[in-house]
């Protein structure tokens, strides 16, 4: 199961390698428990991890797989961030995306070798989504051959990048491209921020931290500002656009390829948000199989709160949910990379299929890791709302991903205008000229589901029903559009006025795709009783993911009441399929205790003697009483007492 999860046989075994040799390196480990850190200790500590890593990363992975440096970051410096999180994530592509050759040849090798540590600096204080409303300007100055970086006011200061704070030196800065009076728009510019000697901010440099967040706190989110400041011209990054010497724009072969940092995160955070919903879920699944509370038969002794169906119906469609998102996540990647490979031979024609299907995905995803994390977290009753269950922080990252790369209502909407489009085609017989993840807008559906009358029809009914709904759904929000524009309401008014049901459009769309790309997956497996516990996984989620859009198929009648009763009664059945092997899907995703960081989602299971240790180490029991008695507390109740 562990190569289905990680992609193959030996991307598992080098995982389970990777975590061996870590588990031997005890300077690789927290020195303490997260949690008892300050922020300052936890940058310091993640700091102190990163340089080890840096000399003995070597000896530990392949460092030029992407996969195995991701891995190796999971357990060595955690989910809570770390020091160069964004040199990886999106300086080092951004780079690599859109710097020329030539850039590329001066500035990529000191990067990977981390002679310099960048971040890709974007939102500001004032706009983060409307990015053609970004304030910071970059104004082409003939004379000198400089671009002169320039915050004309407080909303124009950069505001959130990943350790803009405090850790990097360089950033992929985007900024509004003035030449000669005229704006060319936001364009991503390499800017040193920072001295590489005495690490202190340039002149016309102001740089700092934003504060604390809900949680990944050990990333130093930044703020920054320029004050006329200049950087040659050849630090525009200069793969698609060029400015020439006397000022001559030359244009992109598309007008967003500027863009492509953000789709890659998009594209690569499915899988990582997969893995912090199934690091949850492991946590509360094995305690829940640990945690004995009430009787069922009450002749019988207490039952493993696992055995309860509401516990069951808390998880298990988030399990299924969580391998459903690693092969969505999967696809996605590979799909994106082909693009990206595409874009840089000049082809862009498949640009707007990936922005539409990314934009999608990360919406939906977030938005049900965010939900399946809070109920694992509900699912451990009160020791899921201690810092030892660990799931706090998990959430807290986790639903980051619902606000950066992109707002999630703003990327459905930016899915939707693909929709629309492709509905018009429909509308005006050009279904022939619908890309493949839209071909089927374009196939005419049969009256009603068949779901209950042809149960060995693998998930065909199934994907037919998801398809049904979300083409309706889809001409149904686009006739509104057309409909209040043939009114004579002005497009963005009519857009605005139909952006719910638009939106609703967008996640059916993006919940049959990872409906079918479980599917295409189990389809393909080989391995008999493999297969089996992920037809299971997948019986329910295609019964429960239909349960939760089912108002959609009953409005029109494709779906009946008593088809939902099936479809119901399906999924009670399937939880039941799938207890007895819920820890192992789980366990399956072989996490070390190292990385999930959690007492209760411990391997051995041995929860309440840890928990029992782990409260001691809470600094507040260093000493009996605390200051704060003796100084306040203790007169005040004295006080009383006279
Ligand atoms: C690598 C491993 C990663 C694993 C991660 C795992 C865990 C993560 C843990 C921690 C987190 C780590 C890092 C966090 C990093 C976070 C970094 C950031 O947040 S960076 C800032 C991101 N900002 C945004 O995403 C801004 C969102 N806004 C936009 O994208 C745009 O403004 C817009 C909403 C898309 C609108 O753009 P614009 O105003 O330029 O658009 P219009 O002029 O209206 O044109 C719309 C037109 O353009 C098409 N389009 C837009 N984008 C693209 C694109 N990328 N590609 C192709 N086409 C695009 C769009 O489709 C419209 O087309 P059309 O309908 O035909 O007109
Ligand atoms: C943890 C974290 C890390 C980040 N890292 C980086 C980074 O490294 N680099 C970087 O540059 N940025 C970073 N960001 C910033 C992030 O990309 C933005 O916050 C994000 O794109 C959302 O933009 P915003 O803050 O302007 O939200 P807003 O756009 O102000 O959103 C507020 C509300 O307005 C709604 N809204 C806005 N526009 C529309 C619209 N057109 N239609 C309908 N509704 C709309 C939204 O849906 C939302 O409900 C990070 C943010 C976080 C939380």
């Amino acid at each position: 199961m562990a190569a289905q999860i990680w992609g193959s046989e030996k991307r598992a075994r080098r995982r389970r390698e990777i975590s061996a040799k870590i588990a031997q390196m005890p300077e690789l480990h927290d020195s303490k428990p997260l949690p008892f850190m300050t922020r300052e200790e936890k940058i310091m500590e993640s700091a102190r991890k990163l340089t080890i890593l840096t000399e003995k990363m070597g000896q530990i992975i392949d460092p030029t797989d992407p996969a195995e440096l991701y891995h190796l970051n999971n357990e060595v410096l955690g989910l809570e961030g770390n020091p160069m999180a964004l040199h990886g994530v999106m300086f080092i592509p951004a780079l690599s995306a859109q710097a020329s050759d030539e850039q590329q040849a001066k500035w990529l090798p000191r990067a990977l070798r981390r002679e310099i540590i960048g971040t890709y600096a974007q939102t500001e204080l004032g706009h983060g989504t409307n990015l053609q409303n970004l304030e910071t300007t970059a104004t082409y100055d003939l004379a000198t051959q400089e671009f002169v970086l320039h915050t004309p006011q407080i909303t124009a200061l950069k505001w959130w990048p990943g350790n803009l704070g405090k850790s990097s030196n360089y950033a992929v800065v985007v900024a509004h491209m003035i030449i000669k009076a005229k704006n060319y728009g936001p364009h991503p510019f390499m800017v040193q921020l920072r001295d590489e000697k005495t690490h202190e901010p340039l002149p016309g440099i102001t740089i700092g931290d934003i504060g604390p967040k809900m949680a990944y706190n050990i990333v130093d989110n930044g703020f920054l500002g320029f004050n006329k400041y200049r950087i040659p011209r050849t630090n525009l990054l200069m793969r698609h656009t060029k400015v020439e010497a006397d000022g001559t724009y030359i244009k992109p072969p598309h007008a967003k390829i500027n863009y492509s940092a953000m789709v890659h995160v998009r594209a690569y955070m499915l899988t990582g948000q997969a893995i912090m919903l199934a690091s949850a879920l492991n946590i509360a699944t094995r305690y829940s199989s640990v945690r004995r509370q009430g009787q069922i038969d009450k002749s019988q002794p207490e039952v493993k709160v696992l055995e309860y169906q509401t516990q069951q119906h808390r998880l298990f469609p988030s399990i299924a949910r969580a391998y459903a998102f690693q092969f969505a996540g999967a696809e996605t990647v590979k799909l994106y990379e082909h693009v990206l490979k595409e874009m840089k031979s000049g082809n862009v024609s498949l640009m707007a299929d990936l922005h539409a299907l990314t934009s999608g995905l990360k919406s939906v995803v977030t938005y049900q890791t965010g939900e399946g994390i809070e109920q694992a977290r509900m699912a451990c009753g009160g020791h899921g709302y201690s810092m030892a269950s660990y799931i706090s922080e998990i959430y807290g990252v986790a639903i980051g991903g619902c606000t950066y790369e992109g707002e999630n209502m703003v990327m459905l909407l930016q899915l939707a205008r693909y929709l629309v489009k492709s509905a018009a085609l429909v509308k005006s017989g050009q279904s022939s000229k619908l890309g493949p993840l839209v071909a089927y807008l374009g196939v005419k559906s049969e009256p009603t589901s068949l779901i209950d009358r042809i149960p060995n029809s693998g998930f065909t009914e199934y994907v037919k029903t998801f398809q049904h709904v979300s083409k309706r759904q889809t001409l149904k929000a686009a006739d509104m559009f057309f409909g209040l524009m043939e009114k004579g309401e002005k497009r963005e008014i009519a857009w605005n006025k139909c952006s719910v049901e638009l939106n609703r459009a967008s996640r059916l769309h993006t919940r049959l795709f990872i409906v079918e790309a479980f599917v295409r997956r189990v389809n393909e497996i080989a391995d008999i009783r493999i297969k089996e516990a992920l037809t299971d996984l997948l019986h329910l989620h295609v019964n429960y993911e239909l349960l939760d859009i089912a108002s959609y198929a009953l409005e029109d009648g494709f779906l009946s009441a008593s088809q939902l009763d099936y479809i119901r009664d399906q999924v009670y059945l399937y939880l039941g399929k799938i207890r007895p092997n819920a820890v192992s899907l789980l366990d399956s995703w072989e996490f070390s205790d190292i990385e999930l960081r959690s007492v209760l989602g411990r391997r051995d299971g041995n929860v309440y003697e840890n928990l029992f240790k782990w409260a001691k180490s809470s600094p507040l029991n260093k000493t009996d009483v605390l200051s704060s008695v003796t100084q306040y507390l203790k007169p005040m109740m004295e006080k009383a007492r006279l």
